[in-house]
């Protein structure tokens, strides 16, 4: 089972890695997990790495968001500095598309971990935030508002007849609370906006050890905008992922170890649960058009949408065969 969409020679993958000044590559294979980009581990005589394929069409984000990796990278958060390449640093183009390179972490992605992993990865997305406060390059979020009512309407023209209107009420929602007054004045800065379990990787130093956190990568959709937001897109994610009866003391696992590097202000509080309550949304939305899309791609890989689902019937129809 693999989750690429491009799948490119390994002459061309090798040719990128070259530029990068890798060494040749001893073996290549496609990741398991991935939703939106083609990834690949690959070998190379020097090095382990991964290799993304970014399907995103825009060049603008993909510089960004490798940059932005840099540059925490430089900054202490634990997360793979891209390659550098001579001619095109930090990403390669292979058949018209972007490619960039950064070290395969160590240990397992943070499926299926415990509260222990997501309080550091809520300290993790904290350095982050305070890592880029001062920030002035300015990114937009790709996923915001207007992405999730786009989204929203593309799924519900493949959803159940009588879902559509769900669709539309719990966006609104999302609309709402960025229309609502003070908004605009809430704390903003660079944010990583995916901080899910995937996206996470954690090792053991040694067999009876606890697990830390090796690093954090997919800065695919990060960009500027309320720093609540992306706390609560961390917090739902990570809140989602285990029993019910553990739901509430993983979102407060999360946001009591974020909250001891950043304290959230006042106004962030005010406004917590429509937050989370749009985090959830954004992941709905994001699922269920990667649902539709991958039933016609036929990638086996999906993620599950109605794990954020809202707590109302909206029937997902069964993928056909
Ligand atoms: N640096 C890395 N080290 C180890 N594994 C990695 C690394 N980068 C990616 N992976 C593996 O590849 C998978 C997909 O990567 P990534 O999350 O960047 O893809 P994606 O297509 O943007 O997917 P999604 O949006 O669903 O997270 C990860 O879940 C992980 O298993
Ligand atoms: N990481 C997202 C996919 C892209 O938005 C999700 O889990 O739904």
């Amino acid at each position: 089972m693999m989750a690429v969409f491009t799948a490119l020679p390994r002459s061309a993958i090798g040719r990128c890695v070259h530029e990068f000044g890798q060494g040749g590559v001893r073996s290549i294979r496609g990741t398991v997990l991935g939703s939106e980009n083609s990834n690949f581990y690959v070998h190379t005589l020097e090095r382990r790495l991964v290799a993304t394929v970014l399907e995103a069409s825009s060049v603008a984000a993909p510089s960004f968001s490798a940059c932005l990796a840099y540059a925490l990278c430089l900054n202490g958060l634990p997360t793979p500095a891209p390659c550098c390449g001579t001619n095109a640093p930090l990403c390669a183009t292979v058949g018209g598309m972007i490619l960039v390179a950064g070290a395969n972490l160590l240990g397992r992605v943070a499926i299926l971990a415990g509260q222990a992993a997501a309080s550091r990865t809520a300290g993790s997305l904290a350095v982050l935030h305070l890592a880029c406060l001062g920030c002035m390059y300015y990114c937009p979020h790709i996923h915001g508002e207007a992405w999730v009512r786009a989204s929203a309407m593309l799924a519900a023209a493949h959803s159940p007849r009588g879902s559509q209107h769900a669709l539309e009420h719990e966006t609104s929602l999302l609309a709402r609370l960025v229309l609502s007054p003070g908004y605009d004045r809430l704390p903003r800065g660079l944010c990583h906006y995916d901080l899910f379990q995937d996206n996470v990787s954690l090792v053991a130093p040694s067999r009876t050890a606890r697990e830390r956190l090796s690093g954090c990568f997919d800065f695919h959709f990060a960009g500027c905008g309320q720093m609540v937001m992306d706390t609560a897109i961390l917090s739902e994610a990570w809140r989602s992922q285990c029993a019910v009866r553990e739901r509430w003391d993983m979102a407060r696992a999360a946001l009591h170890a974020y909250q001891t590097l950043r304290p959230l202000a006042r106004r962030e509080r005010s406004c917590i649960i429509e937050a989370l309550r749009s985090a959830s949304i954004r992941f709905w939305t994001s699922r269920l058009c990667g649902y539709y899309r991958h039933r016609v791609t036929g990638m086996r890989s999906l993620h599950e949408p109605r794990a954020f689902r809202p707590a109302w019937h909206v029937r997902i129809a069964r993928a056909s065969g």
